[in-house]
């Protein structure tokens, strides 16, 4: 029996049902390249090909497919069948393997461990007996058989001796590092969507021949897999296919909310169809720092464990000279901004540019795959708007200040005022060159982007509620707004929105002192932004 679950361009890509059925089968992609939606494409075939499974439902989104098949849901939420604590799950797991039944087993709102590992002891001791074919499928492996830590040895046992009761494991995960290897190499039977973190790659290259084809996770697009192993002949790129039923963990779209301005005090939006009270008196209190932030894929030991292979080493002895003082996530604000100003060969048309820029350092940055930082404002930070225009005017062979002010439009006072506090700044020279006439000089160490060439791509990564510490933004509208002014005068900000991206500060010292480095917080990469 063959199930259809994707598409390889217009053909159909079908597993052996069988083999997924009884065989033990990852699912690895990180957050947002699709899982959920392919273990529900699963599922739906399953439960039309009347095939019996229990699908461990760690954040509560798969109860939609009861909305258009016969499953039985325990769990703890009002929708739930039958409550966790009070299921008399052998029953009702008895039932499912001999009815090829479905069952959704919904921890969301549960203790976690605890359950699943009730699960896994029924399961497996009713199928040492029954032997008949049944899917165990768990969501977030990693947080029930970690790789540190101690895995739930009954789902070990599973992946180890279910096959010849007929009892199959698949188990997804966005962090294959950090699923027990004695599981992961169990596995004949992968799945694998697009990685980026180096320790993810590194963790499913045993599936693959060699670098190369490693490195193909990297360019996958979201809802794109490999299917490997037992489940097909060959390797084969495919698509999941259309859903049946309504995806449960859709991405939330977000929608631009209304500006704030300073001194208004911020609304709630009504969510989850609650009616908004009447406001009480504003608290007295500083309001925290809200927003929308990337969600961090590391966890700190990963990021320490990377930061540990930075270490400075001495040359004679292989003993690594610095330690690690200190590692703590924290969230760079990044300001999403986009301007119209007047442009063109003739300087008529009216153009936009959209850019992403670091509010720490005034660098330009994408977000994509991590974050990749461009040169961009940090050197024109705190000037006014004659310095930007006059140091953004200068030829590169240097300029006298009667080419400035003809340049810069500027009258000759405010060009020697610029001049002054560019020299102040180290950012131009004075040339003395025969006949008193002086020529400037910019000292840039990179080049100022053109405001034609700015072009930011829509962030992919998924994003939530800011909930961490964040840097203080040296950036702001205003500074922003001054800088671009300089650049072209007919600059003006329209949209301009702070998020906020995980990364890493990593303290090193050593008897000659002490050093920093940031990692981004979804690749591990360090990113060659300064700490203060
Ligand atoms: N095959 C597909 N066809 C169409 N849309 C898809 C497909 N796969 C994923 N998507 C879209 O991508 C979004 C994220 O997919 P999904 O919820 O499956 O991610 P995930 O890998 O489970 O992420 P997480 O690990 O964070 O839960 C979905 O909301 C859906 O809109």
């Amino acid at each position: 029996m063959e199930l259809v679950i994707g598409k390889d361009g217009d053909h159909d890509v079908a597993v052996d049902a069988q083999e997924l059925v009884t065989g033990r089968t990852c699912i690895i992609a990180q957050s947002g390249a699709g899982k959920s939606w392919g273990i529900a494409v699963i599922c739906e075939q399953l439960l039309q090909a009347r095939v019996g499974f229990c699908l461990v439902d760690t954040e509560g989104e798969y109860s939609s497919l009861a909305e258009r098949f016969s499953i039985i849901r325990i769990g703890s939420g009002d929708d739930c069948d039958v409550g966790i604590g009070r299921a008399n799950l052998r029953e009702i797991i008895r039932e499912a393997i001999c009815s090829r039944k479905a069952v959704i087993f919904d921890v969301s709102e549960t203790e976690m461990r605890e359950n699943v590992a009730q699960l896994a002891e029924v399961l497996y001791d009713l199928e040492s007996r029954l032997k008949k074919p049944f899917l165990l499928i768990l969501e977030e492996a990693d947080k029930f058989i970690p790789q540190s830590g101690e895995a739930i040895r009954k789902i070990e046992e599973i992946s180890r001796r279910g096959r010849k009761r007929g009892l199959g494991l698949l188990v997804a995960t966005q962090r294959p590092s950090l699923v027990t290897k004695n599981v992961l190499s169990q596995c004949n039977n992968q799945i694998i969507g697009k990685l980026s973190i180096e320790n993810d790659l590194k963790a499913v290259s045993l599936f693959f021949s060699s670098h190369r084809e490693v490195a193909e996770l990297v360019e996958l697009e979201p809802g794109e897999f490999f299917v490997m192993g037992g489940l097909s002949r060959g390797k084969v790129k495919m698509r999941f296919r259309d859903r049946i039923c309504r995806h449960g963990g859709q991405t939330p779209r977000l929608v631009p909310a209304q500006p704030v301005r300073p001194g208004d005090r911020p609304r709630d939006e009504p969510c989850g169809g609650k009616p908004q009270q009447e406001e009480a008196e504003p608290p007295m209190v500083e309001p925290p720092i809200s927003g929308n932030a990337v969600v961090p894929v590391l966890i700190r030991e990963e990021a320490l464990d990377i930061a540990r292979g930075k270490r400075k080493r001495r040359f004679r002895v292989l003993e690594p000279e610095e330690r690690i003082v200190s590692g703590e996530q924290v969230y760079r604000p990044l300001h999403r901004v986009k301007i119209r100003y007047i442009g063109g060969v003739l300087r008529k048309t009216t153009k936009t540019a959209s850019f992403i820029i670091d509010g720490c350092t005034g660098c330009i940055v994408d977000i994509d795959r991590g974050l990749k930082v461009r040169p961009g404002f940090s050197e024109l930070l705190g000037l006014d708007e004659a310095a930007v225009r006059v140091v953004a005017g200068l030829a590169n062979g240097g300029s006298t200040p009667v080419e400035i002010e003809a340049e810069t439009h500027l009258p000759a006072a405010a060009v020697k005022k610029a001049i002054k506090s560019l020299s102040d700044a180290k950012l131009i020279t004075e040339v003395k060159t025969i006949g008193e006439t002086t020529v400037y000089v910019p000292l840039l160490t990179e080049d100022v982007p053109p405001l034609s060439s700015l072009r930011a791509g829509a962030c992919g990564l998924p994003m939530e509620p800011l909930r961490g510490e964040s840097l203080e933004a040296k950036v702001t509208e205003s500074s922003l707004r001054t800088i671009l002014k300089g650049l072209e005068p007919t600059a003006e900000i329209i949209e301009f929105e702070t998020i906020y991206y995980p990364v890493y500060v990593i303290r090193f010292a050593s008897e000659r002192g002490e050093r920093s480095i940031v990692l981004d917080g979804c690749t591990g990469k360090e990113l060659p932004f300064p700490v203060s």
